[in-house]
Formats: C-alpha cells, structure tokens, sequence
C-alpha cells in the first residue's frame, strides 16, 4: 500500500529543513504553515516532526488520537536535567509516568493543596507591592520584581522556604546561588540537541561542552535539593509541631507509605519532582503576568476597563484578597487574552507517536516527533477576529477557556499529558495583576517606547526587562 505523508517544505540534504528554523522557531514554523497547511511534515536532520498549526490538528492530535501522542521524544539533555526522565514531564508514557502525574494531580496540585497555600500568594503578592511602593517615582524593573515574585512563591510551596543566593553549588566549587544554578538550568532547556537528531553528530555537545554543562548543573541542583531532603527529613525525625505541608514534606510521606506498601518512590523521583515545579512552574507563570502588563501599558483603554473593576470591587473592602476574584470576569479575560497572543512556551512540550496512524487523512509513522504550535492556533483568522489585536472583550460573552477543551486556546496542552499546573499559576497571576491594577496607576519612562520584541528560548520571556514609573492610586 502506498502511505499519503503530509505535505513538507523542500528540505536539504542532511540538516533537513533545520535551516528554515529561525531563533523564534514559533514564527518560523507559523510562516511555514501558511504556505504548507495547518499539519506539515518537516525534517529535523532526517528525524521526522509533525507539525500541528490549527485547532483541528491539535484536536485531532490530543484527543481524538491522544493515547497513541502522549509519549516524550528522548534527548540527551533532558536526560542528563532530568534524573534520566524520572520527572513527570519528559518520562515516557506508561505506568511510572501515570504515577508521577498523579502525585501532582491528587496530591501536590490538589485543589485542597492548593488552597492551603493562599497565605503564601497573599504574603509574596503584599511584598511585591512593597517592593514597588518603596521606589518612589523612579524607574521599577517589573519584569525582575515578578521573576522573583514567582520564584518566591514556587520555593516556599516547595521547599518550604526562599532561597536565594545561598545554597546550590558543589563541594570544593564556588557555591553559586539556587536562582543562578537555575537560571543556567533554564538556558540548557532551550538549546537545540543537533545529536538527538543526527546520532553520528553527538560529539558536537560533547565537545562544545553543553552536555558537560549539564551534568554539572543536574548535579549542582541533585546537591541543593539533597540538603533540603535531608533538612525535611532531619525536623521528621526531631518531630516539630504541626506546620502546612510543603512539596517536600507531602513527597517524604509518599515515600514512607510506598515502603511500607513495598513499592518505594525512590529519592531521585522526590528530587525530579521538586524540580518538575520549579522547571515547569516558575518560568511559565511570570512569563504570563509579564506580558499581561505589558499589553496593558500598551493598551491603556484595556487598563482603565481592568482597573474599574477591580477598585470598584475594592471599594467595599480596601484590600483585594483571593475571594474577591471570581466577581472579576475582565480580569480572567485578560489574562485569557493574554495567554492567547503570549502563550509561554508557544510549540508547547515535544509529543511523540508510538504506532503508525491517520491524522487529517495523513500517515504519520511510528516514532514520529510533534509540535503543536499554540502561539500560531492564537493567531488563526478562522478561529479568532482579527487575531493581532489585544482584546479581552472577546472572551466576555464566550465560553471558551484554558483548560484543553478549547482546542483555540491551549497554552497549557491539553488530553492526559496536559498542564497540571493551571489553577497553580492562575492562582498566583490573578491575585498579583488585581493588587497591581488596584494600587498603582502605570506609566512608562519619558521618552521610552514601549518595547516588546520577545526574547529567545523555550518560555517566550520579552526580550527587554518591562520599566514603569508605578504611582500610588489614592484609592
Ligand atoms: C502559566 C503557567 C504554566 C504554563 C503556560 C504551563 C504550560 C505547560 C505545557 C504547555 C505543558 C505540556 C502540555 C502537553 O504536552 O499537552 C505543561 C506540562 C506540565 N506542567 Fe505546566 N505550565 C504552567 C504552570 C505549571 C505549574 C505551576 C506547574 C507545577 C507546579 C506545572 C507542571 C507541569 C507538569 C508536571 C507538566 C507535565 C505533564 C505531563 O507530561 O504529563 N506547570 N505545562
């Protein structure tokens, strides 16, 4: 029989169509798509990747046909960042990844987890603002003050408590702080591993030193979460009072109850999982709020709108806290709005097929590697009017949403490898954009344009710090 692969660009011998990849790979592959169609079939090298850019695709690729797309491609940075894929988000499909994901669904992520920690997003959101209010009139850096807004949260849930410039490092080393360590950890990410699609070119890394990088950096990280496993561990055993569980803490009791049942969670699962949080969850969440800012100083109709409703709300009760935010439905739009034209990791997290199948009508082969690309699905004429422009209207009177059954809007993934962090970051973004939209009315520095060229790399950051001149709102 003869197989009807989807349709591809011209490619060159060897590099495949690598060379048509640009450094945002997002626009590269949606330009690609205008002219190819909404599923592509390009080469990375010889390696095949299927290429999703319209909401049907995806549909057809996380639902319709999610159980065959719900493995991770292999690369041999993953590998060396990730305890040898023992996290939940580059483990291969099977039972060892059902219970990882299901340790963040019903245990770390829980809804009831997740309200336990409301005292931690009120604290870190309240210190924001202080930060903010103790610079006077000048210039904030508020991309910086979110950064670690995230990170702040992401550690006390985690760990316990913040860390910033001390811990991490190896022994005879200079110790270089946790944020540092992961700041290189994040770099790694979006390096492009030409051997994972050209075995015989494996010696590049090795010999430019990234996979050294790697392991260094893995092992820096494996020593810092050690001491703070050993820590946790430490206070069992002494017993303290009772006090809130954090990751670390709900992680050592599964462990303690798998050994008892004979099946131990083993201490590289509890550290990849720790790591799965601040990997996954802190990039991505500031990422959000950065830009929601953004397009609101670009949009200062959109903010006047946003900072009607919030302060009306707050007029009652001076202070906005997390109850107040579901009787904010243009807040959630803008937020939806944004995740729409910012998704913060546009082609999402690499699937790969595990048996040969039709997509579309096409024939996509076993082993087969897949992007969907969420950036190129938010600027679809035929799913979104006129899809450049920032809008948060559009999402008042629609019921479309986030969570991956809206196939239009999926920055979070969607069908059993989906996001299990949504309400996580939602939690901490719409409580932090409320009290900024609250208190401080925002202005960009005299004679700066506002600039918002986004930056390189695996989580789409703005390229250029956000600057403001935040004044205090007598309201
Ligand atoms: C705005 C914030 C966030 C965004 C945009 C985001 C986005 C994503 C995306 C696109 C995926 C891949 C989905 C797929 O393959 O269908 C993913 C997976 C994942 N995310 Fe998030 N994420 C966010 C926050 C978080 C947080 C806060 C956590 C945890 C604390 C988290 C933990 C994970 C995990 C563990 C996976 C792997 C799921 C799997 O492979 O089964 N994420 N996320």
């Amino acid at each position: 029989t003869t197989t009807r692969p989807p349709p591809s660009p011209p490619k060159l011998p060897i590099i495949g169509n690598l060379h048509q990849i640009g450094p945002f790979a997002h626009r590269s592959l949606h330009s690609l798509s205008q002219t190819h169609g909404p599923l592509m079939l390009l080469h990375f090298a010889s390696a095949p990747v299927l290429v999703a850019s319209s909401a049907a695709a995806a549909r057809e690729i996380m639902k319709t046909h999610d159980l065959i797309f719900s493995n991770r491609p292999k690369s041999t940075i993953m590998g060396k960042l990730f305890y040898a894929y023992k996290d939940a988000v580059t483990s291969p499909y099977g039972e060892y990844w059902r219970q990882m994901k299901s340790i963040f669904v019903l245990q770390l992520l829980s809804n009831k987890r997740i309200q336990s920690f409301r005292h931690v997003r009120e604290e870190e959101t309240s210190n924001m603002m202080e930060k903010i209010r103790s610079t006077g009139s000048d210039a904030v850096n508020l991309s910086e003050l979110i950064v670690e807004l995230t990170g702040d949260v992401v550690c006390r849930v985690a760990l316990g408590r913040k860390y910033g410039t001390v811990g991490g490092g190896g022994e005879g080393r200079r110790r270089r702080g946790f944020k540092e360590v992961l700041g290189e950890f994040d770099e790694l990410l979006g390096v492009l591993d030409i051997g994972d699609f050209v075995p015989w070119l494996k010696w590049v890394n090795r010999v430019n030193g990234v996979y050294g990088r790697a392991e260094r950096v893995a092992k820096e990280l494996d020593d810092f979460f050690e001491s703070v496993v050993e820590e946790h561990a430490d206070r069992d055993r002494k017993g303290g009072g009772e006090r809130e569980q954090d990751f670390v803490d709900v992680l050592l009791e599964i462990q303690r109850e798998s050994a008892a049942a004979g099946n131990p969670l083993h201490s590289d699962s509890v550290k990849a999982l720790i790591l799965n949080a601040f990997a996954a969850g802190t990039d991505t969440t500031s990422t959000a709020l950065e830009w929601a800012m953004t397009e609101l100083l670009k949009h200062p109709q959109v903010m006047k709108k946003l900072q009607a409703e919030v302060r009306g709300i707050a007029q009652t009760n001076q202070r906005i806290t997390e109850d107040d935010l579901d009787q904010m439905p243009y807040l959630k739009a803008v937020i939806k709005e944004t995740l729409r034209l910012h998704p913060p990791i546009p082609l999402l997290v690499p699937r790969e097929s595990t048996k040969d199948v039709q997509v579309m009508g096409y024939d996509i082969a076993a082993g087969t590697r897949v992007i969907v690309n969420a950036w190129s699905i938010g600027q679809d004429p035929s799913s979104w009017d006129e899809p450049e422009e920032f809008r948060p209207e559009r999402f008042l009177n629609s019921s479309i949403d986030f969570r991956g059954h809206d196939f239009e809007l999926i920055p979070f993934g969607a069908g059993r490898r989906g996001c299990p962090g949504i309400q996580f970051g939602a939690a901490v973004n719409e409580l932090a954009l409320a009290k900024l939209a609250h208190k401080f009315d925002f202005a960009l520095l005299d004679g700066v344009d506002l600039d918002v060229s986004e930056g390189a790399g695996v989580t789409i950051h703005k390229k250029f710090p956000l600057l403001v001149v935040a004044t205090p709102c007598s309201c």
